[in-house]
């Protein structure tokens, strides 16, 4: 056999039958899908259908609900949900698993949290699994050596009523990471440089393998954190070879095999591997020495630049057409060409996100607040990304850090990451934010939006601007 990627031994391991007589890219086939995740948000339609069909779903023990997007993260939250178009989701969706047999971690369960934290601190996502969930960030599940893709609404019907999947292959890419990060300098700002290197399409109809010694350097929530933000990018599907790391993330999880059962997984992800003279249909590299701390100063993820530069001017762009969408975006984040970057005020900081609200990160950003207070008139929340990832930082003196800086420390829930409860931007507030989307109006109608590493959004916090976080590490 000619020597394949890791997508493609996925993908053929896991294709139940051919639907047409093409191979490679652009082929479509019927795919079976080892797991799920289901929100409030997206999978309301997907169980009407199955209702009006008479359907039942085949396999619910693969599947998990996680009320996320809706839900207040007030510290003080009870059963009773704020907002009335929010209560009938959760009540619907609580309705729906009951109903067709779905483990369901509701607003107030001791493990509720962003399902993209959920999932893989459970064990609940394996190496070698096909992950296709409602949510476009389930590309999270790659940093674990399973292939994660977000689908739609009536995939997610189709789905849950036969396990599998309608699929058409992807084109690949690789990207591979030499060298070493310096220190300040994160997984986030690694995902951050390679969008603005391809563009926020870049990716488009790719599935994406990242590989290479930096990434091999970083934690199991640092590559998660790229796998995550990669569908900004464009990926449609992330993957990373799992290794020891990964096992022993995995070891002791709720969910994860155990005893003969977890040695025998043990030896079969170890052979999960792209073939060493595997072709892709791109490959890029990042050298990681080259990669500063960046923010975005736009209102697309690959509208960003080192925190050390300055706001871009639009007239040095020569195509037209990415010259209209730089000054629509200035015109939008209200930023001036040439200003330097790290005169920009913020009023709003925020540590939330599946991008970044894992316990690593929480750690980051506390260890550039130990001792500091956030400047007047600024405004910090910390979203853990789960409850299980509150307790943990709470176990270990996080959140008195966080809340003797002057953070709020909040409940778990996708928050002021998209604003869909009432962590919201008011019109023209300007948040630096550990999230992963910056389009208008993301946070708040009129919200202004600069994405950036926990750590740099700790540090803006404190300085009242966006700052570059190798200042305040220095000092400490
Ligand atoms: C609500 C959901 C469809 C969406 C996604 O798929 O990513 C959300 O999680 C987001 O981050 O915008
Ligand atoms: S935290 Fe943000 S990116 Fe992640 S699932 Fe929720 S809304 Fe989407």
């Amino acid at each position: 056999m000619s020597p394949r990627t890791l997508y493609d031994m996925l993908i053929d391991g896991h294709t139940v039958a051919r639907l047409d007589d093409r191979s490679g890219p652009g082929a479509e086939v019927l795919l079976y899908i080892d797991r799920t995740v289901l929100n409030e948000y997206t999978s309301p339609q997907a169980f009407s259908g199955l209702r009006e069909a008479g359907r039942r779903v085949w396999r619910p023990q693969a599947a998990l609900g996680v009320v996320d997007h809706v839900n207040p993260t007030a510290p003080d939250r009870n059963a009773e949900m704020p907002d009335a178009g929010g209560a009938n989701q959760v009540r619907y969706f609580a309705e729906n698993c009951r109903d067709f047999g779905i483990e369901l971690f509701d607003v107030l369960h001791p493990l509720q949290g962003i399902e993209h934290v959920v999932a893989p601190e459970l064990g609940f996502i394996l190496p070698g699994m096909v992950v296709g969930a409602g949510d476009s960030h389930t590309t999270t599940y790659g940093a674990l050596g399973a292939l994660g893709f977000g689908i739609g609404t009536s995939d997610i019907e189709h789905y849950l009523a036969t396990s599998t999947l309608r699929y058409r292959r992807m084109r690949t890419m690789r990207v591979t990471l030499d060298g070493t990060l310096a220190p300040g300098v994160t997984a986030k700002d690694v995902v951050m440089a390679l969008i603005r290197r391809i563009g926020a399409s870049g990716a488009t109809g790719y599935a994406v393998e990242f590989a290479g010694p930096g990434i091999a350097a970083l934690s199991v929530e640092g590559r998660m954190t790229i796998c995550n933000m990669a569908v900004e990018g464009g990926a449609r599907g992330v993957i990373m070879a799992p290794d020891q790391a990964v096992f022993d993330y995995l070891a002791g999880k709720p969910r994860a095999p155990k005893g003969a059962a977890w040695d025998a997984a043990v030896r079969h992800w170890s052979t999960l591997r792209s073939d060493p003279d595997a072709v892709f249909d791109r490959e890029i590299r990042l050298d990681a020495a080259e990669i500063e701390p960046l923010v975005t100063w736009g209102i697309s993820p690959d509208q960003a630049a080192p925190v050390g530069g300055h706001v871009p001017d639009p007239e040095a762009e020569p195509d037209a057409n990415r010259r209209r969408d730089m000054a629509r975006a200035l015109a939008y984040m209200d930023l001036t060409p040439g200003t330097a970057l790290e005169t920009v005020g913020i009023q709003r900081a925020f540590i939330g996100s599946c991008t970044n609200a894992r316990l690593s990160d929480l750690r980051e950003a506390a260890g550039i607040l130990r001792g500091r207070r956030i400047a007047a008139g600024v405004r910090g929340m910390v979203v853990p990304g789960s409850s299980s990832v509150r307790r943990a930082a709470e176990a270990e003196g996080l959140d008195r850090v966080f809340i003797e800086a002057g953070f709020e420390w909040r409940q778990s829930g996708c928050s002021l990451c998209l604003a869909m409860n009432d962590d919201v931007l008011a019109p023209g507030e300007r948040c630096a934010s550990s999230t992963n989307r910056n389009f208008e109006g993301r946070q708040g109608a009129g919200g202004r939006t600069h994405l950036m590493s926990p750590a740099m959004v700790a540090a803006a916090a404190v300085a009242g601007h966006l700052v570059d976080v190798r200042r305040l590490a220095r000092e400490h």
